[in-house]
């Protein structure tokens, strides 16, 4: 553990963020080359500050600063907010800088990946086996159904026709046939839905793991490129959709298809007349249906896009509540949400009303089938072509047929959102990462000093590659010495502490510990073992104070805070500091601004030369000044 690193950041409460407004023209500058508007609320805020901080400061101060002053603090609470959590919630960093993050719906669905499902099926294999085995048991139970309630029907209408018949001793038989199928059907239907069960949610929960695994090690630029809650929904709702398609096409899809195949033949077997009837006037019906059917998907996705829509305006203005409230844009958002939220409800009004038209007309053709089977059956009867329970199996197959092709058409709907959910899903769980987690090079407790240098690095994002933060930045952080980062905002402290951390590779240039570039190090040990990192927010040790004080480990025992900072010294120490109060005791302080060093020594020199340093330490004076006028102005006002 040779290395520390300290963020010592100041968390800016609203005055504080008032107090900011008096560097308007600095922020200004710093905002017009580096703030890139996301949103409407960012874009807004944007003008906002632009416009804002073009005018004389200081005017009528105090109520007016702190009108003036709420502008700023929206777009500086954002940035802190990324500082605070620069190298421990990169993500929030993403957000706060206002980088384009990819959407879920933004470009075509991954392929699905067969080669991924069967990895999470194949320890599945013989329940899914013995599952679709049941299945297709039920089917084949379920065609003979109809054949055994027509012999049931003949034995009744022999003995509607012949009283002397034996009712009882004719019927048993058929009727202890068709209870035995029944019972066969029950049993084998418990078996597969109880079986498939087991295998979904194994294999969901499988999916899972193996997604949460796949994202947890994945890049930062991952992070910063994919929205959280599009994670979340993969690892959710798509395994979810993935799992009750699966299960449903498998059950029903497999039922479905052997019933309509099964009944055909059924069909065939009992009259191939009027099964030749049924094949002319069927399929024109499924397909006027099916073609109605499309329109009606057509627009049940615009309408849930519409919600999504909706959704999304809630979403952002619910999230940035702050920049609402700032501006007093709540009518506006109640307007423009109850657009979008009415704009749903007439498309999901007109939707409902098509599946109502279809549902009707479904009624009425599968009405018209039944009818057209008992006129022409009838007809055959007659004819002596066809027997009653000939004309009731008939009936009653061509029901199993309807209801399967129904179930069919269902299904497919939910094939299709099973398959792009499940190519979602294991599109994450075969990525591999740039920068792995593990493997390379340790280096060894007695050869570690904590030499630390940066030659030449250049760096732009990933995710805003256009934008090159560092440029060929250099800086050696000698062993055991205490190295502070300043500057102003934007100006690259983080970003050098995430290269340090690895979370990135640099585009030029190298990062060495001990004259061994970070990237043949051990990523793990690097983070885990080589590098602390501690968030702090008021960590003023004075650090050369504290090494005389306790180098020799004095008389008396340091307290539990002094035994902490003890542990520290002998480490390098790389600080981040907003506030340079907290930095004066540093070895040496590196002003950065612009991806580069602007100036480099301890606090004394870079203090009597009168340069950027000094500007900000003037600067920082100046909000310690409002700050205590505005805590004045507030104790007087009670
Ligand atoms: N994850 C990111 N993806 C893309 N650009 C980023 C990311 N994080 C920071 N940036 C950009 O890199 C530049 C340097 O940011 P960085 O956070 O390193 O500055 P900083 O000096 O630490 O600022 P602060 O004092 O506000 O924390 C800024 O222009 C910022 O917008």
């Amino acid at each position: 553990m040779a290395i520390s690193m300290y963020l010592s950041r100041v968390c800016l409460t609203k005055n504080y963020l008032s107090r900011l407004t008096q560097q308007g023209r600095k922020t200004r500058e710093l905002f017009t080359d580096k703030f890139q508007p996301r949103n409407r609320f960012q874009s807004h805020f944007w003008f906002k500050q632009k416009t804002q901080t073009s005018q004389p400061l200081n005017k009528g101060f105090p109520a007016y600063g702190l009108k003036f002053g709420f502008g700023i603090a929206g777009g500086l609470i954002l940035i802190c907010c990324k500082s605070q959590h620069a190298l421990c919630e990169p993500k929030r960093k993403k957000n706060s800088r206002l980088i384009e993050t990819k959407d879920e719906d933004q470009g075509p669905d991954p392929n699905f990946n067969w080669k991924e499902f069967i990895k999470v099926l194949l320890p599945e294999i013989w329940y899914l086996i013995a599952a679709i085995v049941s299945a297709f048991a039920v089917a084949v139970v379920n065609i003979q159904i109809p054949m055994m309630l027509g012999e049931l029907v003949n034995v009744v209408a022999e003995f509607t026709k012949d009283a002397n018949v034996d009712y009882f001793s004719e019927i048993r038989q058929p009727a202890i046939k068709l209870i035995s199928m029944y019972g066969l059907q029950a049993a084998m239907t418990t078996g597969y839905i109880a079986l498939l069960s087991t295998v979904g949610e194994r294999v969901a929960c499988r999916m899972r793991k193996e997604l949460f695994q796949s994202l947890i090690r994945q890049d930062i630029v991952f992070f910063d490129a994919h929205k959280t809650g599009e994670l979340i929904n993969r690892l959710t709702s798509d395994v979810q959709d993935f799992k009750s398609s699966f299960k449903l096409c498998i059950s029903q899809g497999l039922r479905s298809a052997t019933q309509t195949i099964g009944c055909i033949v059924s069909l065939y077997l009992l009259s191939p007349k009027l099964t030749l009837l049924m094949v002319v006037v069927v399929p024109s019906l499924v397909a006027g249906g099916a073609l109605i059917g499309s329109g009606l998907r057509k627009l049940s996705k615009a309408a849930q896009a519409q919600i999504a829509q909706a959704t999304s305006v809630a979403d952002e203005a619910l999230g940035n509540a702050r920049t609402v409230r700032a501006f007093a844009m709540e009518p506006k958002e109640i307007e423009l949400f109850n657009k979008e939220a009415d704009q749903a409800m007439y498309m999901n009004e007109n939707l409902g009303y098509g599946i109502g038209v279809f549902q009707g007309l479904a009624n009425l053709a599968l009405n018209g089938i039944v009818l057209g089977v008992m006129y022409a059956g009838g007809y055959l009867m007659a004819t002596h072509e066809l027997s009653p329970g000939d004309l009731m199996s008939f009936l009653v197959a061509t029901q199993t047929i309807q209801r399967s092709l129904a179930q069919m058409s269902l299904l497919f709907g939910s094939a299709v959102r099973g398959v792009s959910a499940g190519a979602r899903v294991f599109e994450y769980t075969s990525l591999k990462p740039e920068i792995p987690l593990t493997g390379g090079q340790c280096i060894p407790y007695y050869a570690m000093y904590g030499n630390i240098e940066f030659k030449n690095v250049s760096f732009s994002y990933p995710t805003r590659p256009e934008q090159e933060v560092l440029h060929n930045f250099s800086l050696k952080i000698p062993a055991g010495k205490v190295v502070a980062l300043c500057g102003l905002s934007g100006g690259g402290k983080s970003t050098i502490a995430a290269l340090l951390e690895r979370f990135y590779d640099v585009k030029n240039g190298s990062i060495t510990v001990d004259d061994v570039d970070i990237k043949d190090l051990d990523p793990s040990w690097l983070r885990g073992r080589a590098i602390g990192f501690i968030n702090q927010r008021k960590f003023i040790p004075n650090v050369k104070e504290m090494r005389t004080r306790f180098s020799y480990l004095s008389l008396r025992w340091p307290n539990s805070k002094e035994e902490r900072y003890i542990r520290i010294l002998s480490r390098t120490v790389l600080v981040i500091a907003h506030r340079l109060s907290t930095i004066q005791n540093a070895d040496i302080i590196a002003v950065v601004a612009n991806g580069r060093i602007a100036e480099l020594g301890d606090h004394l020199t870079l203090k009597r030369k009168r340069g950027l340093y000094w500007e900000l330490i003037k600067q920082q004076q100046i909000e310690d000044e409002v700050h205590e006028q505005n805590t004045k102005y507030r104790e007087q006002q009670g």
